[in-house]
């Protein structure tokens, strides 16, 4: 089904034809990490990662998304004068009011410097806000209006945020910063994208990551706040369940639209790639989507045989799959170390001995490596799995021509969507302008304390060069940050080289 509806997508179909990322140059290692914590390495490899990124002083949400989108129209050769949509999704942002505005004035300012016209006049600029699915979110409204009045424009997306969590709390290896910029045209050359077959699901169901804005939330959370530090405020057990539901349901909502054997949508896919807050959670959802899957295909000789091993019964699995408020309610009962998918998980353990599942698995490796390196990126880290995958499908001549790809966003609080794509024709060409591995070249390893100096916005003990290839200068530190400094900060954006 998966194959036949892709069939149907022309090649005038909407969707992406570039992407570029910008991450901060200082970098922890989780190997790092764990010698000065204490946590376990091993641990730290199998679950999370291999690395993540902290902002230096001078960078914040605005002056990353600006880098990213400064490099997508030098790196994929976009004519600022045909861009009709600037879009912003964030969590990170410092204003209330305004904030892909921001990042257009030093788009601007940096082009009139290099001597070129700015953006025009015309241009919209949203900014999109649902916890890490913004970016996507935004992009659903791009890909929607290159279709609509934008259809002889291009749009740019730029998803950027910066995840940080209190020192000490379970969230901290899974830190991040980073900015995607997208190239969205209504003839894609890189992944055509049929919203038409997409799956959405969203519910509202307590506290599992919540960023109460300061003054709330230094009211409320006093112990959580470091100066002017504002932490997210989550339960990350309960997080990754309501991650693995809402992913489930947004799956079911796709299937309702497209029909067939459900168990395609999972395992044609030549790339599956979803949100990823640490390494080990897509893993995590495609074993519960898989196992919702089978059951809804009635293939259940191998679902039986797997209970069996789980010690899990094969009807209180069913129901669980069936009913569509247990985690709410679940939660509203139990309090909110609930966790209703225990079974589905050992379940899918088991499951993922068998090899129509080590299939689906394989779909999520293209890219896997060097997003590693990255983090979680919350609005961004879909959309740099997109690039990584395609730079790295790109660079190991995979043939993915006409492919299928499936992209799954979550964003806490919880909202989900999946969205089926198909790789656009002479995809190869826009796949080599994408340069992951530029943009992840010339990190700074931090030391301890530098890197808790920068968790604490405090000055680093040993002088930071400037973040390239972008050059960041200004008065006041952080746009909006302080109310004193709202009219007085400044920041310009300029292409170093
Ligand atoms: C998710 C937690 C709570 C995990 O925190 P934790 O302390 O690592 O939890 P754990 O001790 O239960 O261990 C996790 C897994 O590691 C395994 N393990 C143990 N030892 C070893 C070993 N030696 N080798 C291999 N594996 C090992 C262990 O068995 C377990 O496996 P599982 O039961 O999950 O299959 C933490 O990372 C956290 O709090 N993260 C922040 C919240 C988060 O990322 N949630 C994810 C879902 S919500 C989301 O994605 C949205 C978000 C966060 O991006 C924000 C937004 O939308 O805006």
């Amino acid at each position: 089904m998966v194959r036949a509806m892709s069939e149907a997508l022309a090649p005038a179909n909407p969707g992406l034809s570039g992407l570029s990322l910008y991450v901060p140059r200082p970098r922890v290692t989780l190997a790092a990490f764990a010698e000065w914590t204490g946590a376990e390495p091993a641990k730290l490899a199998a679950v999370v990662g291999d690395a993540f990124r902290v902002p230096q002083p001078e960078e914040d949400v605005y002056t990353m998304a600006a880098a990213a989108v400064l490099r997508l129209l030098r790196a994929h050769d976009v004519d600022p004068a045909r861009v009709g949509m600037l879009a912003l999704g964030t969590e990170s942002s410092l204003d209330n009011a305004v904030g892909a505005v921001i990042v257009r004035g030093m788009v601007d300012d940096a082009l009139r410097r290099a001597g070129r016209a700015p953006l025009p006049r015309d241009v919209e600029v949203p900014e999109v806000k649902h916890a890490c699915l913004g970016g996507m979110y935004a992009l659903k409204a791009a890909l929607r209006y290159v279709q609509t009045d934008g259809a002889d424009r291009v749009a740019i997306v730029v998803a950027a945020d910066i995840a940080q969590y209190e020192r000490g709390s379970s969230g901290e290896p899974t830190q991040g910063a980073g900015a995607v910029a997208m190239l969205v045209e209504p003839r894609a050359r890189l992944l055509a994208l049929d919203l038409r077959a997409a799956g959405s699901s969203s519910d509202e169901r307590g506290w599992d990551f919540r960023k109460p804005v300061a003054r709330h939330f230094m009211a409320e959370y006093p112990e959580s706040c470091r100066g002017e530090r504002d932490f997210p405020v989550f339960n990350g057990k309960y997080s990754t369940v309501c991650y693995v539901e809402a992913v489930v349901r947004a799956l079911q909502s796709a299937h309702a639209r497209v029909g067939g054997d459900p168990r395609a949508l999972l395992h044609q896919p030549a790339a599956l790639l979803l949100h990823r807050p640490y390494d080990r959670m897509p893993v995590a959802a495609l074993g519960a989507a898989w196992v919702w899957a089978c059951v809804r295909a009635g293939d259940r000789e191998a679902l039986r045989a797997a209970c069996l091993a789980a010690d899990v019964g094969f009807d209180a699995l069913v129901a669980e799959l069936g009913s569509d408020s247990r985690v709410r309610d679940g939660v509203l009962a139990h309090g909110p170390e609930f966790d209703p998918l225990a079974r589905t998980q050992a379940v899918a353990r088991q499951l993922a001995k068998d090899e129509a599942f080590a299939r689906v698995l394989a779909a999520t490796q293209p890219g896997r490596a060097l997003v590693r390196q990255l983090g979680n990126l919350y609005t961004a880290s879909l959309p740099a799995w997109i690039a990584a995958a395609f730079a790295d499908a790109e660079a190991r001549a995979l043939a993915w021509d006409g492919a299928a790809v499936t992209l799954i966003g979550y964003g806490s609080g919880d909202a989900a969507e999946v969205w089926s794509g198909r790789v656009a024709p002479g995809w190869r060409e826009a796949a080599a302008r994408i340069d992951v591995k530029g943009a992840l070249a010339g990190a700074i390893e931090l030391a301890r304390e530098d890197y808790e100096a920068l968790h604490e916005r405090r000055a680093p003990t040993r002088e930071l060069p400037a973040p390239t290839p972008f050059a960041v200068a200004g008065r006041g530190r952080t746009y909006g940050r302080n109310w004193q400094d709202v009219g007085v900060a400044h920041y310009r954006v300029s292409e170093a080289g």
